[in-house]
């Protein structure tokens, strides 16, 4: 089998999809270009797929002055006060907190401590609302350096802290007066029941006794022939052994005002969503209907895109998953095409704009011959295109396996137009018509090859997460109602392998995380051959 061998591309900017619902919000920092065209070239490339062009983000540019002798102290105070969680008290001034009632000795049999419990101090079991987690831990000392993000021409280095999640000594919501509700958004993706596990359980050690379930995502908010669903440690105890959903998605659903109306009905004070970026403008949005109508609730969102295309953290749940099941999908494309006369093997995995899922699946599968994502834009025809590198495996070795993400090569297909029920749009299948135009092109040229196409989006999204995923999942989900008990509205993830952080949601979903194709580390990765033929 020979190594991986990326098709060979063009240079040009690539083209990253946008939220088109998230355009309004909140763009990251920004990032500083070089007067050198090389450098420019470089880092514009880069930030045209870490961003998307938007005028807030030009604005954000151009409010650092770098002529301030105090240029660094005002962007880290702008930093601040950006990546400040929301509070139950900016609201609720007068709100007062009470102990605890998250207690690690919770389940453990008293006989055990006969001379008294150890002190909560004595167990260092809580987090200081002052504790912060570095954001960003790499210096770079160059702007040319790989996946360099720098604010100046020096890289000069501002430290960037967000909140450290966890328990707190004190929390902001009584257990009895607690009505929790969670609900799942988007498509399906490994690990979705083993969060709402986790937060069952979680919330039940702090005395929580009314959870519910919002069956069928936002929807559920609204449709009146769908009931919540009461939630235990009982009913979520083994949940995680399957895969989907235990809640139910949707796309699609009631307006914000219609799901608050809804939450203040139910008497819901916390929210837990669990979806993409999708669902965290909608929580996003939930979140400010709530403070402007004065409500004393927390809304708490976990990323989940399999994807692995949410800003900022090191990786979502079901992630790995997806890339350990799709290498079930790999081997048989390449079984497939191995065991065929001028066999060809395709496998589309899931990635509208990240081809996170398809790189690390190909490179752990060590079966694929060319890996096309979203991020790099290829040519079909032509003396550098996939159809001719193909022609050269065909050749070579007889057999070829083609990985592609399902973002890629849009541009080859018809524009439809078509949205989904939440406003994404819906891609064309870029594997069937892969398939179309390699038969065709061999057929042309009189060698036909025998191509076999498979797309395992469903089968793999369904699975059940695996241990890696699911103690990913368990820790998140504890964070997220740490979080709602300590009064917070924001996002938990994990980052800079793994430290738990807090969040504030505008922050996190503004747009896609992309692979970074400037960056040589990937380009190694995806060019083990040693070809310099790769873009
Ligand atoms: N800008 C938005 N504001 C409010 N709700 C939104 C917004 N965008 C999407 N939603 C809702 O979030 C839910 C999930 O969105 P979707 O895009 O399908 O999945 P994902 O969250 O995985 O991106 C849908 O119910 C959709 O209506
Ligand atoms: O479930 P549906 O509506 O068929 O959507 C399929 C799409 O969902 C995805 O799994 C993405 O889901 P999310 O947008 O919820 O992350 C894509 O990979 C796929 O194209």
């Amino acid at each position: 089998m020979e190594s991986l061998s990326p098709a060979i591309g063009v240079v040009v900017p690539a083209r990253v999809p946008h939220f088109s619902s998230l355009r309004t919000l909140t763009p990251l920092l920004p990032i500083w270009r070089p007067k050198s065209n090389r450098v420019r070239r470089r880092i514009r490339a880069h930030a045209e797929n870490t961003r998307p062009p938007s005028s807030a983000a030009s604005a954000a540019a151009a409010a650092i002055d770098y002529s301030d002798p105090s240029w660094k102290s005002k962007f880290q105070e702008e930093f601040e006060s950006r990546y400040d969680i929301p509070h139950l008290t900016d609201v609720i001034h007068d709100a007062v907190p009470i102990p605890s009632t998250f207690c690690l000795r919770m389940r453990s049999p008293t006989e055990d401590f006969a001379d008294g419990y150890p002190s909560d101090e004595k167990w260092h079991g809580y987090i200081s609302n002052n504790d912060r987690v570095l954001l960003k831990v790499i210096k770079y000392s160059s702007p040319t350096s790989a996946g360099a993000e720098c604010i100046d021409s020096d890289c000069t280095w501002v430290e960037q802290w967000v909140h450290r999640a966890g328990p707190r000594e004190k929390i902001y919501f009584k257990p009895e007066e607690v009505k929790a509700a969670i609900v799942t958004c988007g498509g399906l993706c490994p690990g979705l029941n083993d969060v709402i596990r986790q937060i069952v359980i979680t919330l039940e050690i702090y005395g929580v006794k009314k959870i519910v379930g919002i069956p069928f995502g936002y929807r559920g908010f609204a449709d009146k022939d769908l009931r919540e669903m009461p939630l235990s440690r009982n009913v979520v105890q083994n949940a995680h052994l399957s895969g989907g959903s235990l809640l139910g998605v949707s796309r699609g659903g009631p307006s914000v005002s219609d799901i608050v109306d809804s939450m203040e009905e139910r008497g819901v004070n916390m929210l837990f969503v669990l979806g993409g970026n999708g669902t965290h403008a909608g929580a996003n949005a939930i979140h400010n209907e709530c403070r402007k109508r004065r409500l004393r609730v927390a809304v708490v969102g976990v990323p989940k895109t399999i994807d692995n295309d949410i800003l900022l953290m090191d990786k979502t749940f079901g992630f790995d998953t997806a890339v350990e099941e799709a290498q079930r999908a790999i081997n048989s494309a390449y079984i497939e095409a191995h065991s065929a006369y001028r066999g060809i093997g395709i496998v589309k995995l899931m990635g509208r704009s990240s081809g996170f899922i398809a790189m690390h699946a190909s490179l752990a599968s060590g079966q694929i011959d060319i890996c096309l994502i979203p991020e790099v834009p290829f040519n079909l025809r032509g003396p550098h295109g996939v159809l001719s590198h193909l022609k050269y495996l065909l050749g070579k070795k007889g057999s070829a396996v083609v990985c592609i993400a399902e973002g890629a090569g849009q541009d080859f297909l018809l524009e439809t137009n078509a949205q989904d029920a939440s406003g994404n749009i819906v891609l064309g299948d870029i594997g069937v018509y892969l398939q179309q135009e390699i038969k065709r092109y061999f057929n042309e040229m009189g060698t036909p090859a025998d191509v076999k196409y498979i797309d395992p989006t469903y089968m793999i999204r369904a699975v059940r997460a695996n241990a890696s995923d699911g103690i990913l999942c368990a820790v998140l989900g504890q964070n997220a109602v740490h979080g709602a008990f300590a009064g917070y509205s924001g996002i938990t993830v994990g980052i800079c392998n793994t430290h738990y952080v807090y969040l504030p949601i505008p922050e996190v979903i503004s747009y896609p995380r992309v692979v970074d194709p400037n960056s040589r580390m990937w380009h190694r990765c995806l060019t083990s051959t040693g070809q310099p033929d790769f873009v």
